[in-house]
């Protein structure tokens, strides 16, 4: 019989394995990409080279930066498979629904999908972070009775994705802050749907079922899905003067308040402080003081009350919401993002591989029989 306090629900603070692609630093409220400061990452790089980075360890050299845009700047275009089995959706599919076919139709449909190489899983995961952007620029475009908007190769991953989504490159400051959530969002250790892509690799499936898989658990609001549960609350309060009352009742009604919290910063998600400047330029470009005093007031009121620190998710939903996305299609952005983590981790799996496969103590009915 185990121990009641050796089995450890949700494995919290359970180390299962080492990884040398980000380290997530709750003492020291730090995250490093590879060793780097994902804040310096944000300040100083393009999300095409924290991609690169993630993936092979170094940043890119000009020529292999060059290179590697080229290739990933190649395979843009949305499959017309792919676009088919898209329309064959209700547009009142859940988008991330959508997303999780389109992925899995590109893994059906491509003859290398066993190549498990290191070569052949790099070359995946350019591909599907090539075309992922794609997926989910054309699937908000239809829900909005729109045509699908063709890839523009001159231009970097960032405005192109936004330029397939509304039909045109938006700001500077919309492009960089966009560019900044992606590489915010890239990586992030053994979080939920990263460890469920090393599971899923860890029994020697395809880099496409892992990455299915990985899609499936962001999808829940304990995690990715969090993003657009944030803007749904902002919605259901409506303005900073409702804000202290609503989480009053959300609090008594013992409502989980989406956006804050995490189970490894305790202190406060390292990520914040860089997303909420992007969302201030936001704010200041679209005049929206209204959505920041919103934003705040939610804050303080959950600080004065819990004091539980904002993640990642309550500053980028609205800073997704003010570039014009549907409220649904944010966390599919996060997977446009995520990808590179992902396909590192399920890379660095395989390269030490061991199934994952823990254990459960039973506390099911004793043994019996059938009576004859
Ligand atoms: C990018 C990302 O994926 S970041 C995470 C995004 N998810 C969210 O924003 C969803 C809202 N947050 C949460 O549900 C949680 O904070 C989680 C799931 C992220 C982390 O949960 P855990 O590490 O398991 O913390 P746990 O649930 O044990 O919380 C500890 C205590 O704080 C409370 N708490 C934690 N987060 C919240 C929250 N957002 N709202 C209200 N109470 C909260 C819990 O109810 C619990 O209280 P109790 O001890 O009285 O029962
Ligand atoms: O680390 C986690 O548990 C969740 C998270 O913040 C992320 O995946 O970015």
């Amino acid at each position: 019989m185990t121990d009641p306090s050796d089995i450890r629900k949700g494995l919290a603070g359970v180390v299962v394995d080492y990884t040398a692609i980000s380290k997530v630093n709750p003492e020291t409220n730090s995250l490093l990409y590879r060793g780097y400061p994902v804040q310096e990452l944000a300040a100083n790089c393009t999300f095409e080279q924290v991609a690169y980075l993630l993936w092979n360890g170094e940043l890119p050299s000009d020529e292999e930066l060059a290179a590697f845009e080229q290739s990933e700047r190649s395979q843009r275009a949305l499959d017309p498979a792919v676009k088919r089995v898209i329309d064959e959706l209700p547009v009142t599919a859940h988008p991330m629904d959508v997303l999780r076919t389109a992925v899995s139709v590109v893994g059906a449909l491509d003859p290398s999908w066993d190549d498990a190489s290191p070569a052949g899983n790099l070359a995946k995961s350019v591909t599907l972070l090539a075309k992922i952007p794609a997926m989910v620029a054309y699937d908000q475009r239809r829900r909005r009775g729109q045509e699908l908007v063709e890839p523009d190769a001159s231009l970097g991953f960032s405005a192109n994705f936004l330029k397939m989504t509304f039909g045109s490159v938006p700001s500077d400051v919309v492009v960089d802050a966009f560019d900044v959530s992606m590489i915010l969002y890239a990586e992030h250790s053994f979080n939920a749907s990263t460890f469920t892509a090393r599971v899923v690799t860890s029994t020697l499936a395809d880099l496409y079922s892992a990455v299915v898989a990985a899609i499936g658990a962001l999808k829940g609001p304990l995690h990715g899905g969090a993003n657009e549960a944030v803007m749904h609350i902002f919605d259901e309060i409506g303005s900073a003067d409702r804000a202290e009352a609503w989480l009053d009742e959300a609090l008594a009604g013992k409502r989980k308040i989406m956006g804050f919290g995490h189970r490894v910063y305790k202190n406060g998600d390292s990520r914040v402080p860089t997303m909420k400047a992007a969302l201030d330029t936001l704010i200041e470009e679209y005049d929206r003081q209204d959505l920041l005093d919103l934003y705040t007031a939610l804050d303080d009121a959950m600080q004065a009350r819990k004091n539980i620190k904002p993640n990642l998710d309550y500053p980028s939903g609205p800073a997704y919401h003010l570039m014009g996305f549907d409220t649904e299609m944010f966390t599919p952005l996060f997977v446009a993002a995520r990808i590179t983590g992902w396909t590192a981790h399920i890379m660095e799996q395989l390269a030490s591989n061991a199934l994952i496969r823990p254990l459960s103590e039973y506390n099911g009915p004793d043994e019996r029989h059938l009576t004859a």
